[in-house]
């Protein structure tokens, strides 16, 4: 593949080998690079991080209405540090190929039908608080099977993902030809039956915790 712009994700063949589980690489593309991975949780890690979600995001709508948006109609939360959650964010560590606290933590998403993610960058606009130590890469996990929608797209590229319990999808935006970065403008479409829920990981440049 003719590449313009180098990429920390490094990984070449079929798969990625972390220190505890074998991830494929199912689909790659470049400028901006954006890879579908497969296998890179187990459905009982899956089930795991539902579960404790499930509490957080019940706490989370209480307390922060005034943070309501038409952009994200989902609920989310971050995961507090455990076992699972540490094991799953040093994975996404070793397949973003970056140290682990450069990582914001493990953000979950719950969308039910019609809610939705409309598209957005990841990246924070210029003059933003968070420009000395921007975000550069995410990696969104697929954590059920969603019976109809919830595919995270990029209008830009025409490209859509469904998602597949245990799979993710990684891209980056540091790319210094900012039409590049523009490219990763992605969102998650409005779940039509069941429901979806994605854990995101967003890297930053520098040491963030
Ligand atoms: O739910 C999705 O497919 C996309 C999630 C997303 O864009 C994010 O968490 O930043
Ligand atoms: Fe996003």
């Amino acid at each position: 593949m003719q590449v313009k712009e180098t990429s920390i994700f490094d990984h070449t063949g079929n798969k990625i080998v972390t220190a505890d589980r074998e991830i494929s690489i199912i689909a790659k593309m470049e400028d901006p690079k954006i890879v579908v991975l497969g296998n890179v949780v187990s459905d009982a890690e899956c089930e795991e991080l539902i579960r404790l979600s499930k509490d957080r995001i019940n706490r989370s709508k209480i307390g922060s209405r005034h943070e309501v948006s038409d952009i994200r109609t989902s609920s989310g939360a971050f995961l507090p540090e455990d076992d699972i959650t540490s094991r799953v964010e040093k994975r996404m560590a070793q397949i973003m190929n970056v140290p682990v606290e450069h990582g914001e933590g493990l953000h979950i998403l719950n969308y039910k039908p019609g809610q939705e993610y409309k598209a957005h960058y990841d990246y924070f606009k210029p003059k933003h608080n968070g420009t000395h130590n921007p975000r550069i890469s995410t990696l969104v996990l697929y954590l059920n099977d969603v019976e109809e929608g919830g595919e995270t797209y990029f209008p830009n590229m025409n490209l859509s993902i469904s998602p597949q319990k245990g799979m993710g999808v990684y891209f980056e935006y540091f790319y210094s030809d900012p039409s590049i970065n523009e490219r990763t403008l992605h969102g998650g479409s409005p779940v039509i039956t069941g429901e979806k829920w994605a854990a995101t990981m967003w890297v930053r440049r520098k040491q963030y915790r």
